[in-house]
């Protein structure tokens, strides 16, 4: 097994074919300024973290991709097409994953066909897919109160693959789970990106989680926050979970990625 690291100082345009990109973009909340001039691509089927200080502004610029927020200036592109707010090829995990408590876990996850106009029958038969696909198998009549952190989790990831999105947008998707569960999960999502094949932007504040689940890392540097560096971890991920997590490869890129942010966050 190999961990290796291509570090790429401030050179955000990549060669692959890019899902997402993102151009000059810049927020200010008032006096606030969250984010300036961010240029960055989102290469198709692959997993990019955004990494940085608490508060740089992660959450902000996954909104911005979402369209649920709208920049200061410049502009955000999802297959070449301008974002002007959200749209079907982009689904949003919440943090808190938004669920809502008064519907089973399979009207949460077919909430979206709903919304769409989709006939009961159709849509029951893709959420139970995807229900399956996130192991909850059995637990379409429960609430989200019936279920844990990590469980409410796979409802919202659920609820993001029915309707059918293109990029899947990840706002600390774990941050409400026990360690042992959110290893689990982080197992399931690399399953996931694989067989999904779908364009994930994550946001982590766990730099473990990060070098593990990750094709690339955006390093944010502290407000107003600017592209700091781009990493890709190279993982040989057939090798064991327990096996990554001990190499020294990855424990390597894990405690380089820690320096680059004791760095920007100074
Ligand atoms: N709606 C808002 N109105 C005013 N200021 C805001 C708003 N949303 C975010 N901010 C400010 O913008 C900055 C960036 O916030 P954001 O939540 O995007 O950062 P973050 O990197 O995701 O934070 P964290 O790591 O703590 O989750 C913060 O200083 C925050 O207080």
């Amino acid at each position: 097994m190999s961990v290796s690291v291509a570090s790429i100082q401030a050179t955000p345009r990549v060669e692959d074919d890019s899902a997402v990109e993102v151009r000059s973009i810049c927020k200010n909340y008032g006096e606030i300024e969250a984010l300036r001039l961010i240029d960055l691509d989102f290469p198709r089927g692959k997993l990019t973290t955004l990494l940085g200080p608490s508060g740089c502004g992660k959450t902000t610029l996954l909104k911005i991709i979402a369209g649920l927020v709208e920049p200061t200036s410049g502009e955000v592109r999802v297959n070449g097409k301008i974002v002007t707010g959200p749209g079907p090829e982009r689904a949003f995990v919440f943090q808190d994953f938004a669920l809502m408590p008064w519907a089973t876990v399979m009207r949460n996850v077919a909430f979206g066909l709903e919304l769409k106009g989709m006939g009961k029958v159709e849509r029951q038969s893709i959420a139970r897919h995807y229900i399956a696909e996130v192991g909850l198998n059995g637990f379409e009549d429960k609430y989200p109160h019936e279920l844990s952190g990590g469980m409410r989790q796979r409802v919202g990831l659920a609820r993001a693959f029915a309707v059918n999105a293109e990029v899947l947008l990840l706002d600390e998707p774990f941050s409400a789970v026990d360690e042992q569960n959110r290893r689990k999960f982080q197992e399931d999502l690399l399953q996931l990106v694989e067989k999904q094949r779908k364009t994930f932007i994550f946001v982590t504040h766990s730099i473990e989680e990060a070098v593990y689940v990750s094709d690339r890392i955006v390093l944010l540097s502290r407000r107003p926050s600017r592209v700091a560096q781009i990493i890709e971890p190279k993982i040989d991920r057939t090798a064991s979970p327990d096996a990554i997590r001990r190499d020294q490869g990855y424990l390597d890129t894990v405690e380089e990625i820690w320096q680059g942010l004791k760095h920007y966050v100074d």
